[in-house]
């Protein structure tokens, strides 16, 4: 099907990167010089437990180095085709969205019909889509805006596709200005949209102002949502749209899904949402491939889809590459501000590391902008020979869950068969059936099959689960970006966000999925389990670099020294190894086309979000060892810029810390405290004998105090700007702690 004319949809390319393999190993190098002079010094003078705790701190950089250099090695990226593909429109196959959103306040429904309006406008014949919205919120005002966005979307999707409209999010299209040059027909046009969509958007405020009692005169479905709770419900799954006639150029299918809750049975947060979608959708559309998108993340190349077929319909070009078992695209931010001072926006990870992963067995999956192959969904693995095989239906009824329709329409997926279009409406029955909250009761749903449970970064466990099959996975990077989603800004919800991210990273690392437990019964290639660990090892990265930060603040109130003397000839090395990081850091930034000062805020950010973060994540996952409390899936908040009218915020403000009383901010506090503390003590001379200065100490506190200049303005600043008081006391206490214990010793 795909190889015709012979040319191929895509091409694979690697990314020579000289200077930046050079400078690994130098950096690599300079680790193991590093340790061994300590061995050295052990060897001289014997056991220091100071010492003893640089050489451990160092040992761990050594070993993350090089797992970093693993990451970076080979990096490759894929140059796709969609024209090619173009020109066989009738063969593309089906493809199966999923939305999800779980909380209307967190999440404003504006936001998630704008995602939807952009899905429902996608460059892809409409009989081949379908949009399915799971809504873990139950909320009527959710199906009441998405009821009043099929409205909208039967003049926008044809407008789009008319203009050739790029941003199909109408909230973002709207920001810009209309187009002078368009036709006078086009500029009438534009304008009727924008007020249409500012009256969609006029209605959806009314009607959330509006609540409970106003708002069941809005709308007939109302009774369903009468009585429900988020977390106690019955299931809901309504078609708000169906293209029945099946046109290629009309509105595809949208259909909303709510699962049943019952506050004793565990839903499993996104994943449990993923697998009803996966279930229903089996039932209604069947789509071979299934595209996933968090509510915020709306599709700004309209030619995402075809960009991912060239990939996922082309396995022949290189004999020796497997089938990919899904497509990601990067996660990138429409609100990210310049320079990132906030450092969430991940440019670089997103652009280098990433690639990197692609040149071993494949990206990450990340939860969101990335296309699956439903039948590996389903649990099969490369090698399985697929139409012919004989499945024995009581194993099937074991894995799939006890719905006849679900297993038939399974066995139909493994086998690779196409499914006819069949009406919706007609499967609603059997679709409640697959949503209720004890279907999964006894099936291999969230292990075998499905989006995996056990972790709140159910994507990072799902995805591993792929690769550990044997799959390969793409990663491609199109232009313009293929989704854009919201960035938090910097304060509380980004860490609280890495808090949660953290837990779920070491719930996965110490479980029985953990990369290294499982290493001799998987098929993870040995590059791309050190890329795991990688991943997963940032959750425990906060003890060494929380030591490391404390130990020149020690030396300089002990008086005593960890790293070479100024008249020392070795204080080169850690010199040498400081400024070599740096500098292949700041290449990093250069070239993905970011500034100096982009560089500055993202590894000062880096530090911050990693130390503040992974220690409450560290103690979340104990009080969930120890059967005190379970780890929770954090809704992270979403900006709701919606309006059209909002231009793009300049407000200097924006990129300013906040900061609440919440304890995420003690650990950087106290760190900072320490510093100042060391130096203040350092400089009044107060240690009994002053006989040799410790300036590369003193370089390291002074180069620490910088790197947390942002909490240093938080000390002196006033409202959300400033750190409350108990935090300030908190970290005090705990930095005299410190000190009264470095004069003990
Ligand atoms: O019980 C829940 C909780 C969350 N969600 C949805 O999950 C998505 C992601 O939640 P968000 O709070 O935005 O988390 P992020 O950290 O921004 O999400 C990233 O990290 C998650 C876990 O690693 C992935 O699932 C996401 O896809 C990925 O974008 C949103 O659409 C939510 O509506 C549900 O459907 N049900
Ligand atoms: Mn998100």
């Amino acid at each position: 099907m795909a190889e015709s004319n012979g040319l191929p949809l895509y091409q694979k390319v690697g990314v020579e990167r000289p200077l930046k393999r050079f400078l690994d190993v130098v950096i690599f190098f300079l680790h193991v010089s590093l340790l061994c002079y300590r061995l050295l010094l052990f060897r001289r003078h014997g056991f220091s437990s100071l010492f003893a705790i640089a050489f451990l701190c160092e040992l761990w950089f050594t070993f993350y180095w090089a797992l970093i250099t693993n990451l970076n090695w080979s990096p490759i990226h894929y140059i796709t085709y969609p024209q090619r593909l173009l020109q066989r429109v009738s063969e593309v196959p089906p493809v199966d969205v999923f939305v999800t959103t779980a909380d209307p306040e967190l999440e404003p429904p504006i936001i998630l019909i704008n995602t939807v309006l952009s899905v429902l406008a996608v460059e892809y014949p409409a009989n081949k889509l379908a949009c399915y919205v799971s809504d873990d919120g139950c909320s009527s005002l959710t199906f009441y805006s998405l009821c009043e966005a099929l409205k909208f979307a039967q003049i926008w999707v044809p407008f789009c596709k008319k203009y050739k409209v790029q941003i199909r999010a109408p909230f973002r299209y709207f920001s810009g200005d209309l187009d002078s040059h368009g036709s006078t027909e086009f500029q009438y046009e534009w304008r009727r949209m924008k007020d249409e969509y500012e009256e969609l958007r006029r209605r959806i405020e009314v009607a959330a102002a509006a609540k409970n009692s106003a708002f069941s005169n809005l709308i007939g479905e109302f009774p369903d949502f009468a009585n429900s709770k988020p977390n106690n419900h019955p299931p809901i799954v309504k078609v708000i749209w169906e293209n029945k006639e099946g046109l290629w150029d009309g509105v595809p299918h949208l259909v909303y899904v709510s699962r049943e809750k019952k506050p004793q049975i565990p839903h499993h947060y996104k994943a449990g949402a993923m697998n009803v979608l996966t279930r229903v959708s089996g039932l209604m559309t069947n789509a071979p491939y299934m595209l996933n998108l968090d509510c915020d993340m709306f599709v700004n190349n309209p030619e995402v889809i075809l960009q991912a077929m060239c990939l996922l319909l082309d396995p022949k070009i290189d004999k020796i590459d497997k089938e990919f078992a899904f497509v990601q695209f990067p996660q990138c931010f429409y609100n990210g501000l310049k320079d990132d001072p906030a450092g969430n926006q991940a440019i670089v990870v997103m652009q280098l590391a990433f690639r990197g992963m692609a040149g071993v067995q494949g990206s990450f999956y990340i939860g969101t902008g990335c296309i699956h192959r439903r039948k590996v969904m389903y649990g099969q693995s490369p090698d399985e020979a697929n139409i012919n095989e004989k499945y024995d239906e009581v194993e099937l009824y074991k894995t799939f869950g006890n719905s006849k329709e679900f297993v038939t329409s399974a066995t139909r997926t493994l086998r690779s068969f196409a499914d006819d279009p069949n009406c919706l409406s007609n499967s609603i029955e059997a679709t409640n059936e697959v949503a209720t909250a004890d279907y999964e009761h006894n099936s291999c749903w969230g292990f075998k099959v499905g989006w995996q449970y056990g972790s709140v970064v159910e994507d990072m466990l799902t995805g591993m689960g792929i690769h550990k099959k044997g799959w390969k996975s793409a990663y491609i990077t199109p232009n313009p970006p293929a989704f854009l989603g919201c960035a938090p800004m910097g304060g509380p919800v980004p860490l609280g966000h890495m808090k949660r991210v953290m837990t779920g990273l070491l719930e996965t690392l110490i479980s029985r999925e953990s990369p290294i437990v499982t290493a001799l019964c998987d098929k993870l290639q040995f590059r791309q389990r050190l890329i795991y660990l990688w991943g997963y090892l940032v959750s425990i990265r906060a003890i060494p670099d929380i030591c490391y930060a404390t130990l020149p603040a020690f030396c300089l109130i002990s008086n005593s020294h960890f790293l070479p003397k100024v008249q020392e000839p070795v204080l080169f090395i850690p010199l040498l190894l400081f400024v070599i990081n740096n500098l292949r850091q700041l290449l990093d930034f250069f070239e993905t086309g970011q500034s100096v000062r982009a560089w500055w805020n993202g590894q000062t950010m880096e530090r911050i979000l990693v130390m503040s973060s992974s220690l409450p994540g560290m103690v979340t996952v104990i009080l969930k060892i120890l059967g005190l409390s379970e780890t929770v899936f954090e809704i992270t908040k979403k900006e709701s810029s919606s309006s059209s009218d909002d231009k793009e915020s300049t407000d200097r403000d924006l990129g300013r810390f906040t900061f609440d009383e919440s304890p995420i901010f003690v650990p950087v506090t106290t760190i900072l405290m320490i510093q100042l503390a060391a130096l203040l003590i350092s400089f009044l001379g107060t240690q009994t004998s002053v006989q040799e200065f410790g300036v590369a100490e003193v370089m390291s506190c002074v180069w620490l105090i910088l790197c947390f200049w942002s909490f240093l303005k938080g000390m002196f600043a006033k409202g959300s700007y400033g750190l409350p008081w108990p935090t300030l006391l908190k970290s005090s206490a705990l930095t005299f702690l410190f000190v009264y214990f470095c004069q003990v010793k």
